[in-house]
């Protein structure tokens, strides 16, 4: 596993990185001297997603519009969806949107999940990208031939973090444990896999690509498993290489930069160590805190996952090889530059996120859940409204995101409240301690951690194939 700055680089390369850092700085001032970018005189998008004229130069590439993005969990998939939400309002494409906010998952994707949906191979979505669990013939059924699939991973350990904080109150396994240490040091004394929820505890990627979570470890195993993600999924990215993973994928899609340009939307916020203010990333709180060992226990509880990232860490730096490492480097700051320069303009408090309960404006604060708090961004005063609008695309929740684009789509539809419906594992156990958000015991609504209905006067939930209650 590599990091770029540890490339070194020829004379050759350092005068291209030079060129590319000159040429950056000329459009970095052409940036701030250009009033066009604050001017209501001139409305134009904060972004140059569309080509100055639309035609795609000859030799050039032709963008992808048909997309699929496995959104696994805890992987800063939020981030990716932003960003094909963003690129497919601005292209006026077709999104296949869930009814609630995910695909009926846990269960696996059927295509009646997706709204609007007309029958098997009547081509009217351009991109999908909601949570689901991967089922490929149901997909395919959805989505056009062409489609550009992708996902992306994270290391699994710090995926466990995260999951763990986001999760503690809805995956029984975590409920019950004092801290993710604890959790580690005897998962199995934790975890039961017939309770619901618990796969946000053990091989959540492996889950979400539709794949056994629970079976036992082997190589062979394993390694079939990557063998059909490798033919189903044409690239599969890093969170921890967020920025090269942009590039490769804007190259791949063959869109332009500022489609890929984004802030990191749903990070948990963290105590530093000897400070009293919550910041962004920084330390892990006591229940997240892990021993090196505890780190190695759960790549071990997680090993099909840490296999998945292992393999895919090394596919990654492959590609980033055959895409020439310099060229990848200079391409890195200049999606940096982009970023920074967008923060400025856009954000409040010089860019940093802040928590939901110091967003002013309510309709962007990020749903909370977990141990600890999700932070939003606030958007900086003063905006015309080209600008606002641009800028809003890029903080905008994804929860209050998919009810916009849903809103377009369906304009006339209803939209009762809790008309996503079961999300229940299938002939799962109900867990005595199961969570119930905004009612009280014995009340006949339960509610999942999203306030997903589940089921209404049952105890036991069976869930048949096609992810009905019945
Ligand atoms: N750009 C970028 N680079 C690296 N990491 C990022 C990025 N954007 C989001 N994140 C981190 O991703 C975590 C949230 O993941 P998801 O959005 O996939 O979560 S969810 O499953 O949709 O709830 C969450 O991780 P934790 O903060 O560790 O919980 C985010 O901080």
């Amino acid at each position: 596993m590599r990091w770029l700055g540890c490339y070194r680089l020829g004379p050759m390369w350092k005068a291209l990185l030079v060129f590319v850092v000159i040429a950056f700085a000329g459009q970095l001032l052409g940036v701030l001297f250009n009033k066009s970018w604050v001017q209501p005189e001139r409305p134009r998008s904060l972004f140059s997603i569309s080509s100055e004229n639309g035609q795609v130069p000859p030799g050039s590439c032709r963008p992808h519009t048909h997309v699929m993005f496995l959104k696994t969990h805890k992987t800063a998939s939020s981030t990716v969806l932003n960003m094909l939400y963003r690129f497919g309002e601005e292209q006026g494409l077709h999104f296949a949107l869930p009814v609630g906010y995910q695909f009926g998952y846990p269960l696996p994707f059927i295509a009646q999940r997706v709204k609007g949906y007309r029958g098997p191979h009547v081509a009217q979505f351009d991109i999908m990208g909601n949570h689901m669990r991967f089922n490929k013939p149901e997909v395919e059924k959805v989505m056009p031939a062409d489609t550009f699939c992708f996902s992306i991973l994270r290391d699994p350990v710090a995926l466990a973090e995260s999951s763990y904080a986001y999760y503690k109150n809805v995956a029984p396994a975590f409920r019950r444990a004092k801290g993710l240490g604890d959790f580690a040091d005897n998962p199995r004394k934790y975890y039961d896999p017939r309770l619901r929820n618990n796969h946000y505890a053990r091989n959540l990627l492996w889950y979400d690509f539709g794949l056994d979570h629970n079976a036992n470890f082997s190589v062979s195993l394993a390694k079939r498993g990557e063998a059909t993600i490798r033919r189903n999924f044409r690239l599969i990215l890093l969170s921890e290489y967020f920025d090269q993973s942009m590039v490769l994928l804007r190259h791949a899609l063959c869109w332009p930069l500022d489609a890929v340009v984004s802030f990191s939307l749903n990070a948990r916020q963290q105590m530093p160590k000897g400070r009293s203010v919550w910041v962004g990333k920084a330390a892990a709180p006591a229940p997240l805190a892990l021993t090196e060992e505890q780190r190695q226990k759960l790549r071990e509880w997680n090993a099909l996952d840490w296999h998945l990232y292992q393999a895919f860490n090394h596919t990654f730096w492959a590609e980033v090889e055959r895409f020439g490492r310099a060229r990848m480097e200079a391409e890195v700051i200049l999606l940096r530059s982009r970023r920074e320069i967008l923060a400025r303009v856009c954000l409040r408090d010089g860019g940093q996120p802040v928590e939901a309960s110091r967003i002013r404006d309510k309709a962007i604060r990020p749903f909370q859940s977990g141990l600890v708090k999700i932070l939003g961004y606030e958007l900086q005063p003063g905006l015309d409204n080209a600008t606002k609008e641009a800028c809003l695309r890029m903080i905008r929740p994804e929860i209050q995101y998919k009810d916009l684009l849903d809103l377009r789509q369906f304009p006339r539809a209803q939209q009762p409240p809790g008309q996503a419906v079961a999300a229940g594992g299938a002939a799962v156990r109900r867990d005595p301690l199961s969570s119930r958000t905004g009612e009280h015991l014995g009340e006949s609504i339960e509610r999942d951690w999203d306030r997903t209905i589940l089921v209404r006067n049952q105890s036991v939930q069976q869930v048949d194939g096609k992810g009905k209650l019945r």
